[in-house]
């Protein structure tokens, strides 16, 4: 035993300069000491590594289930990369015991055999010197190639391990990737070694967004900076702008151990909470760039809203029906009273509008209205999950289904929902394969789970919802006919907050929500409520309540002012055009004379040369917008195109 070691760890089986490469020399030395001396294991024997009964691995898996479910899209991933190598994927917890195993039909066997499967426990008391192991007792990446394991018979195989941490630097699992057809030279593992440390890092994320969603959290990367190698860290920060929590990479290699409770984003960083907020505001979905005051580093960040699961509007909607939205646009009432006609009348309803529209409240407004009000109201917005993992979300699964199914399988959404009311948010996009399955509930009142032989009888109401136009998805194949048809008999069409005529109640009601949920009671003068009253909201109701929420938090008064909510909101013209709606709602401004030709360009430009909109922002009718453009000898660029073509326009 200890020849062999000898030989390993002195270049004699691996040669030294590669093993320094990645780094792991001393580290297996260590473990290598421990597996001798404190564990006393023997590696000679061929016991392979001990599997959990079926009981004990049910029960883990069950307790493990959020973790399982957080961490599945980093599995499927590293699997997707390195499976045409031969390679599998295990994801264990943090005793080694494998709760998740990944691996190809024509190799299984042989990683069964080798101890890859699920149940298996990879500790280093029991199993030594061993990627899993060895990355537990470490809290460390680390790649044990070949004759680096202790036990002998598991000197063939290949495998670059890297822990998990949650949220609360506890250590809550192991990625590892194996093979046992690796070459020699364990230089040949760089690459997988990387991408299970990538994948680790994502699930690490992926826990610490999860864990941290009811807080403000921003992503920071540094692109093509090598300390971070494009990596992505999470940073949590309260409504007060206090630090709550940082991912672990960014605590230990940017703030180098700095406690963080009671810090606040500025000890750090040149920019404050809210000054972050409000840019994020200003340009939704960009960048924003933020520089550590340690070091000068600069990097790009992203940040996020929180997440108030109980939001009052949300709870309040499906007890109360249509009580509990705020509607008195004539458009509005009028879908409401349609809508309460053909409620329970076993139609299907499609849900039309923009982005934050409201078509989810609405939808919940519905069932608390209808006669299954007291069973489940079930969402699931086919946007936001890969699409393969639509079909299992979706319709179930039964038991041993697919490899990485829970052991007892899982009810689909529409099981779920049976009683009740299923809500399909981003109907369109939904694959194709599925819409026929679908339709096969919706007209059949039946379905059949991944793996099922037999349907399952369903008695619920649907309605999808879409902001995409599904009749020209028809024309170009991506939506099937029938459903679109059986989807089209009870259309309702949300209008867009900034056409609602009703906007100051919205404004006011969503304000009493978040005042609520703050705990605090705030003034909203007039002359503030004009103004948000008179901004384009691109991002509607959902915009408006970040834009309420901020102000709320922000405000160290009791009256609310423009200057607490996002610059974008009191100066639209600073709105990026991007984010410029099609038809805004705003006074016309007073102009000098002099300016009237430059405003027009700036309004034009931002409206994307759209002359509806533009005169609607302007404040003046289509003809008087073209007739003073026609003064000012100002041409739309594409019908500049056009006329100059036809030698009728010169300049
Ligand atoms: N009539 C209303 N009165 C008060 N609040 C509303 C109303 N309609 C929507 N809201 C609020 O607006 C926000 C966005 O609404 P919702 O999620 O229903 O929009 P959506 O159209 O479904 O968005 P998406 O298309 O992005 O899924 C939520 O916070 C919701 O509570």
């Amino acid at each position: 035993m200890r020849d062999r070691r000898g030989d390993v760890l002195a270049g004699g089986v691996v040669p030294g300069g590669a093993l320094s490469l990645l780094g792991n020399e001393e580290r297996l030395r260590e473990s290598w000491r421990r597996s001798e001396e404190t564990y006393r294991i023997d590696p000679s024997t061929r016991a392979g590594a001990r599997v959990l009964t079926a009981s004990e691995f049910r029960e883990l898996r069950d307790r493990l289930s959020s973790f399982l479910r957080i961490a599945q899209l980093g599995v499927s991933r590293l699997h997707e990369q390195v499976r045409d190598s031969g390679y599998c994927v295990l994801l264990t917890n943090g005793h080694g015991a494998t709760i998740d195993f990944r691996g190809s039909p024509s190799l299984d066997e042989d990683f069964r055999r080798r101890g890859f499967l699920v149940g298996a426990c990879w500790s280093e008391v029991e199993e030594g010197t061993c990627g899993v192991g060895t990355a537990i007792v470490d809290r460390a990446p680390i790649l044990v190639h070949r004759a680096e394991h202790f036990r002998s018979h598991n000197s063939g195989i290949t495998c670059s391990a890297a822990p998990v941490f949650g949220p609360g630097d506890e250590l809550v699992g192991v990625l590892n990737a194996s093979a046992f057809a690796a070459p020699e030279n364990r230089n040949s593992q760089a690459v997988v070694y990387r991408l299970v440390q990538q994948n680790a890092l994502a699930i690490e994320n992926a826990l610490f967004v999860e864990g941290y969603k009811s807080a403000w959290t921003l992503s920071i990367s540094a692109p093509g900076d090598s300390w971070s190698l494009g990596e992505v860290h999470y940073l949590a920060f309260d409504d007060g702008g206090r630090i709550v929590a940082a991912s672990r990479r960014l605590r230990v290699g940017l703030f180098a151990g700095a406690s963080l409770p009671s810090r606040r984003l500025e000890d750090f960083f040149d920019l404050s909470a809210s000054e972050l907020v409000r840019r994020a505001h200003e340009r939704p979905g960009a960048p924003i760039a933020l520089r550590c005051l340690a070091n000068g580093l600069l990097f790009e960040a992203q940040l996020r809203a929180p997440v108030r699961e109980a939001a009052p509007c949300s709870t309040l909607s499906v007890k109360r029906g249509f009580d509990a939205l705020a509607a008195r646009d004539p458009r509005v009432l009028e879908s409401i009273e349609r809508v309460k006609r053909v409620v329970d009348r076993k139609l299907t309803i499609l849900l039309l509008g923009e982005t934050g529209s409201g078509k989810e409240a609405f939808a919940k407004a519905i069932h608390g209205h209808s006669q299954r009000r007291d069973k489940p109201f079930v969402a699931l917005n086919c946007a936001a999950i890969p699409e393969t993992l639509i079909e299992s979300e979706l319709f179930g699964y039964k038991e041993g289904a697919f490899t990485g199914a829970k052991a007892r399988g899982a009810k689909g959404k529409v099981q779920q929902s049976n009683g009740g009311t299923l809500f399909l948010d981003e109907i369109g996009d939904m694959p194709l394969a599925l819409q026929t399955r679908l339709l096969r509930v919706l007209a059949e009142g039946e379905v059949v789970a991944l793996g099922a032989s037999e349907p399952e009888k369903v008695d619920l109401n649907v309605i999808c919802a879409t902001h995409r136009d599904l009749a020209s998805m028809v024309r170009s194949g991506q939506f099937r006919e029938d459903l679109f048809y059986r989807l089209n008999a009870a259309v309702f069409r949300l209008p867009p907050l900034r056409e609602r005529s009703d906007r100051c109640e919205v404004i006011r009601q969503v304000l009493e929500e978040e005042m609520v949920t703050a705990g605090r009671r705030l003034v909203l003068p007039d002359a503030v409520l004009e103004r948000l009253a008179g901004y384009p909201w691109p991002g509607n109701i959902r915009e408006l309540r970040n834009a309420l929420r901020f102000a709320v938090a922000v405000c160290d008064d009791e009256t609310l002012a423009l200057e607490h909510f996002p610059e974008s909101v009191t100066d639209p013209l600073a709105m990026p055009v991007a984010l410029s709606p099609t038809v805004f709602a705003l006074p016309p401004p007073v102009l000098p004379a002099g300016d009237e030709r430059e405003h027009m360009l700036h309004v034009l430009r931002q409206c994307h040369w759209n002359i509806s909109a533009a005169a609607a922002h302007i404040g003046v009718s289509r003809s008087t917008l073209y007739r003073r453009m026609q003064r000012q000898g100002i041409v739309a660029p594409n019908a500049a195109d056009v006329l100059s073509a036809q030698g009728q326009v010169h300049h």
